[in-house]
């Protein structure tokens, strides 16, 4: 796997304050990789740094191995993305509008044009005003115009802001589709962790400045191989002969520790000692739970 961005001991000092503190990680070709972090945790300052609209205090950040300090111009080439929100013509076109957009750099083809709306997938209504369009739509034509210079990096900062579900969907499989189909390094950042579990590969999780951690998001929700169930059943069953089993006794039911393979035996063992079974319900980590976890844990080590 390639390297597409590389953060080196990244520290940003903003009148005498750290912002961020010797960040380190690699990003890499083909994978949708996600800051995840609390408000104020410097996600949009490491953005901000890395598509260079902000200096950095000491260390390096790589591009497709161009440094942002030294080699500017050919490192950002490699980038796109959307960190304020795109300028649109309201009254003109989509088409009109990456049109607009596409005479100010070299070399872009009506084909190309055309294939970044069908990769955004605004084809049917690429010929209607921006006015009337869906915000997730309008996302859409910033990441289509985005796009255009066929960049190795795309970088959004909370890409789903502000959409509804559906929106954050469209926008969801979208960048996973880039990230895969065309093997770009698609960086992300948000707020909404369930969302991070579904769109990113990788998270790195920031709070004051520092990275606490970088994690496959498979291996981050589902540490451990047992998940947790709920059973329902009645108060006071007879659980006296049930063994073999981790389970915890709560209200109108129980709480058990599973590997999924188990699962069926389980309620078998349940039901062949006549407890009767109203429900059962997988009670697994979310990223979310994960997140607030290990955010507590450093607090708590602070
Ligand atoms: N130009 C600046 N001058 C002073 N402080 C700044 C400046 N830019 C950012 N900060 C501070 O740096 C910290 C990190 O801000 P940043 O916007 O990067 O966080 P964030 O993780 O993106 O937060 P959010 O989720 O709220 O957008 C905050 O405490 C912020 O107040």
């Amino acid at each position: 796997m390639n390297a597409a961005v590389e953060l080196k001991n990244v520290t940003k000092v903003i009148k005498g304050k750290k912002i961020i503190d010797n960040l380190t990680f690699t990003i890499n070709e083909g994978e949708v990789f996600g800051f995840l972090g609390p408000n104020g945790a410097g996600k949009t300052t490491t953005i901000r740094m890395i598509v260079g609209l902000m200096g950095i205090t000491s260390g390096d950040i790589v591009i497709c191995g161009k440094n942002v300090k030294n080699e500017y111009e050919e490192a950002l080439r490699n980038v796109g993305g959307i960190v304020e929100n795109p300028e649109m013509y309201k009254f003109l076109t989509g088409y009109q509008n990456l049109m607009q957009y596409a005479r100010m750099i070299k070399g872009i083809t009506k084909e190309k044009i055309n294939e970044v709306i069908e990769l955004v997938g605004l084809k049917d209504r690429i010929n209607d005003k921006v006015k009337t369009y869906s915000l997730g739509m309008r996302q859409r034509l910033g990441l289509a115009q985005s796009l255009l210079h066929d960049p190795k990096v795309m970088i959004l900062d909370e890409p789903t802001n502000g959409l509804d579900p559906a929106g954050i969907r469209e926008i969801r499989d979208h960048l996973r589709k880039l990230s895969k189909e065309k093997g770009m390094a698609v960086i992300v950042s948000s707020h909404l962790l369930s969302e991070m579990e579904m769109m990113c590969d990788r998270i790195a999780i920031i709070q004051k400045g520092k990275l606490i951690d970088v994690q496959n998001v498979h291996d981050f929700v589902y540490e451990d191989q047992k998940q947790k169930y709920f059973v329902e059943i009645d108060n006071g069953a007879a659980l006296e002969s049930i063994s073999g089993y981790s389970f915890t006794q709560i209200e109108h039911g129980i709480e058990v520790e599973l590997e999924k393979e188990q699962v069926p035996d389980f309620i078998q063992t349940l039901v062949s000692t006549g407890i009767r079974i109203y429900e059962v319900k997988l009670v697994s980590k979310s990223l979310e739970d994960r997140f607030l976890e290990i955010t507590k844990e450093e607090v708590t080590h602070a």
